[in-house]
């Protein structure tokens, strides 16, 4: 018997199986003290992939998306972006090349505005400082302005939170906040997300709605997403490939449907307490 849930047929990738890979990691190792939180791992993600990384509670998870996003450095290894070596580029330079992402604990800006937050967002895109925009308010800095009001406009319209836009992010129920910060990460108009657990805390309908933004995201922005989540559901039914690590090392890869079929991952599972019981409950498809 299958502690994981059913999946439906496998999504096609929009871009072409064979394009040079989007992400490619080399053999990354990373250290705290003592624990090894990451062994030798290697991936590569293409295009237009929804990649998602799941494993048991500690499995190295989170430390390897902020490997992948600059905060922790790994202690071997290599990382690649576009062809880019970015290993020892630290979060903001990834930010500036494409990399977005959101965190496991919430990171907004409590006392802010819904559309500030978002406009935070956007803050690195802004080419007019201070100065050049005392001296050409007229001309650019304002044109610039109304750009990135319309672009953040247009999010706002995407994620369905218009109604929300003027409220204090603080106010706001966890499930609108989670989309709030999804918002403000695709400010930034990545060409690759990195998502921490987008759907934790989530009611069903929450959820639900979360993975239909995550799927018009990869289908209709082109995003590439790299997902970390525990709702096995909605990992296999939005997910073109997992990965799965445990204790540190990358046990299996590949199309939901050959994950879980997969004895590694079934015994990593069944050895869990915590996760069975997470895996046992998602009712299938999002
Ligand atoms: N900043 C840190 N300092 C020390 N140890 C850490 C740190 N971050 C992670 N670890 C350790 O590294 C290992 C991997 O942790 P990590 O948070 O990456 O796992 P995870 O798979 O994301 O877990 P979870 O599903 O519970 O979020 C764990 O043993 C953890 O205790």
């Amino acid at each position: 018997m299958s502690a994981l849930p059913q999946v439906s047929a496998a999504r096609p990738v929009a871009s072409a199986v064979a394009a040079a890979p989007l992400l490619a990691v080399d053999a990354i190792s990373l250290t705290f003290g003592g624990i090894k939180a990451l062994t030798e791992v290697s991936f590569e993600v293409r295009p237009q992939e929804v990649f998602s990384i799941i494993g048991p509670n500690g499995a190295g998870k989170t430390s390897l998306l902020n490997c992948v996003s600059g905060r922790y450095r790994p202690s071997r290894g290599r990382i690649a972006f576009k062809g880019t070596d970015v290993t020892a580029l630290r979060p903001n330079e990834r930010c500036h090349l494409g990399i977005g992402r959101t965190f496991q604990n919430l990171a907004l800006f409590n006392h802010m505005t819904v559309l500030d937050n978002i406009m935070v967002g956007r803050h690195h895109l802004l080419k007019n400082n201070f100065f050049t925009g005392a001296l050409y308010w007229i001309g650019g800095a304002q044109r610039e302005e109304l750009e990135h009001r319309r672009a953040v406009e247009e999010i706002i319209d995407f994620l369905e939170i218009t109604h929300i836009r003027k409220a204090i992010a603080g106010t706001l129920s966890y499930g609108l906040r989670k989309r709030v910060e999804l918002a403000r990460a695709i400010a930034l108009k990545p060409d690759l997300i990195l998502l921490d657990e987008p759907m934790a805390g989530m009611n069903l309908e929450e959820k639900e709605d979360m993975a239909r933004y995550i799927l018009d995201l990869n289908e209709e922005w082109g995003m590439t997403v790299i997902m970390i989540e525990h709702d096995m559901g909605v990992v296999m039914d939005v997910s073109h490939r997992i990965m799965v690590l445990d204790f540190g090392r990358k046990i299996a890869e590949g199309a939901p449907e050959a994950i879980i079929e997969n004895p590694h991952v079934k015994t990593a599972y069944l050895g869990a307490d915590v996760e069975m019981s997470v895996v046992a409950d998602a009712g299938g498809p999002a």
